[in-house]
């Protein structure tokens, strides 16, 4: 996973540094917080008198063939410092679990790439958790492909490209007539439910063997260069990134005893459709980390874990340039991605939160540049070269003008969130 960063400093806003190649993202590093108490230090309570734990305390000090007959005033007295003894205790615990605990959220519009930071993380810092959800993913890859081919039949037509081999028309036929059904296996949120939110139906032996039956049909459709030229153009038929990267691979992901590699949990996309809560323990530090669903009818979801957050993790994608919003064709992605930047960024509960920006999906923002998607024509005061480093800087000069407080650092990486990191 490539960074690169640079504080938007106190001394005014986008001083960031520009992309450039960085080291793995060490969260601990990132953020200021005081790791150096322990964690729940305080003894364990116990007792069953009703007496509360100061009380016991208190009343183990008397020496019970001195306890005169029972003064009620001094009970209540006793009871009261015993209550404000525990009170102080639970506050100094409270205290000393925050100094080493950190609170984070990772906010952004869809697909900007949140799940997979979150999946770097489980790779990092908790790989067993990523594991007993391996055999999930298989589904995951197989929906993927499934879609991707089914974007691209969609997008030749919507682009008017032809097929090269005319008789792979039935193989198209073949991938639109599955759309309903596809739609009905859409999977979600993995290894977390939110009763608020229906899960849907799914069914992995299913899943599956409709895969297995359209392998035919993908390779073919994929080989064609019909639909190599709607993969090479089309920035606007819904086509997920990962989507190269499973085309490519349909013979290996067929196997009958195929097993996700990591880099494929890392390509394969599941939508987010709730806040999930995860939990990391870096160098004594316990970080609880939400992930949120990022599309828009999802932010309203996001609010109730505004408190009390050190830090927020706002991903952006560089390649959105030339992207329009799932939600409304009419809206650019990346300008969309700017204006919620704004409202997070000056929320009044994030005054003292710590930020760091990532300019996620680097990879993909040079394939376009390469490609020919000019940078100018969605943004339209842009009057630069269309290279990576002036576009980049440019694009990342969006982000920090929204920031009303001008003394506010915005720790900035641009990263490729789908590259493995070698810790
Ligand atoms: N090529 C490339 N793909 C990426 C990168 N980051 C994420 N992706 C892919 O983009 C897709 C979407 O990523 P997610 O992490 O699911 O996006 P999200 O922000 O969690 O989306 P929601 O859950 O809808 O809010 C996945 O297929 C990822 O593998 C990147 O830097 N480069
Ligand atoms: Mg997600």
């Amino acid at each position: 996973m490539d960074s690169s960063a640079g504080p938007h400093g106190a001394s005014g806003p986008n001083s960031s540094s520009l992309p450039g190649n960085g080291g793995p993202i060490s969260l601990s590093s990132s953020l200021p917080i005081n790791s150096s108490s322990a964690l729940n230090s305080s003894p364990p309570h116990s007792g069953s008198s009703g007496l509360t734990p100061g009380a016991h305390a208190i009343a183990a000090a008397q020496p019970l063939a001195a306890q005169p007959k029972v003064d009620r005033s001094e009970l209540r007295k006793a009871k009261a410092i015993s209550e404000a003894i525990d009170k102080a205790l639970r506050a100094d615990k409270e205290r000393l679990q925050k100094e080493r605990s950190a609170k984070l959220l990772i906010l952004g519009p869809s697909e900007t790439g949140k799940t997979t930071v979150l999946k770097q993380l489980k790779l990092l810092y908790g790989r067993k958790g990523l594991d007993v959800e391996r055999q999930t993913y298989r589904r995951v890859v197989h929906l993927n492909a499934m879609k991707a081919i089914q974007a691209l039949s969609y997008g030749l037509q919507k682009c008017n490209i032809p097929l090269e081999k005319p008789e792979n028309i039935v193989h198209l036929e073949t991938v639109m007539r599955l759309e309903t059904t596809l739609k009905r296996y859409s999977i979600t949120s993995i290894g977390f439910t939110n009763p608020a939110i229906p899960r849907k139906i799914t069914d992995a032996k299913a899943e599956t063997d409709m895969f297995l039956d359209m392998v035919p049909a993908i390779k073919a459709l994929w080989a064609d260069t019909g639909i190599q030229e709607c993969y090479r153009v089309g920035t606007n038929i819904n086509l997920q990134d990962s989507a190269q990267y499973f085309l490519d691979s349909v013979d290996r992901i067929s196997e009958p005893d195929y097993v996700p590699t990591d880099d494929d949990i890392l390509q394969a996309r599941v939508r987010t459709l709730a806040v999930s809560e995860h939990y990391f323990n870096i160098d004594s530090v316990l970080y609880k980390i939400y992930d949120v669903g990022g599309q828009k009818s999802l932010r309203k979801y996001w609010a109730p874990y505004f408190d009390d957050v050190d830090g927020i993790i706002f991903m952006a994608a560089l390649s959105s340039f030339d992207q329009c919003c799932e939600e409304d064709e009419r809206m650019n992605r990346m300008k969309e991605c700017v204006v919620l930047f704004n409202s997070i960024a000056n929320h009044k509960l994030f005054a003292d939160t710590a930020f760091i920006l990532f300019m996620n999906k680097i990879d993909v923002f040079q394939r376009k540049l390469d490609a020919g998607s000019l940078v100018k024509s969605h943004f339209s005061e842009y009057d630069g070269p269309n290279d990576y480093a002036t576009a980049s800087a440019f694009l990342h000069s969006r982000f920090l003008q929204q920031c009303k407080d001008t003394a506010k650092q915005i720790y900035t990486h641009f990263t490729h969130a789908t590259m493995q990191n070698t810790k």
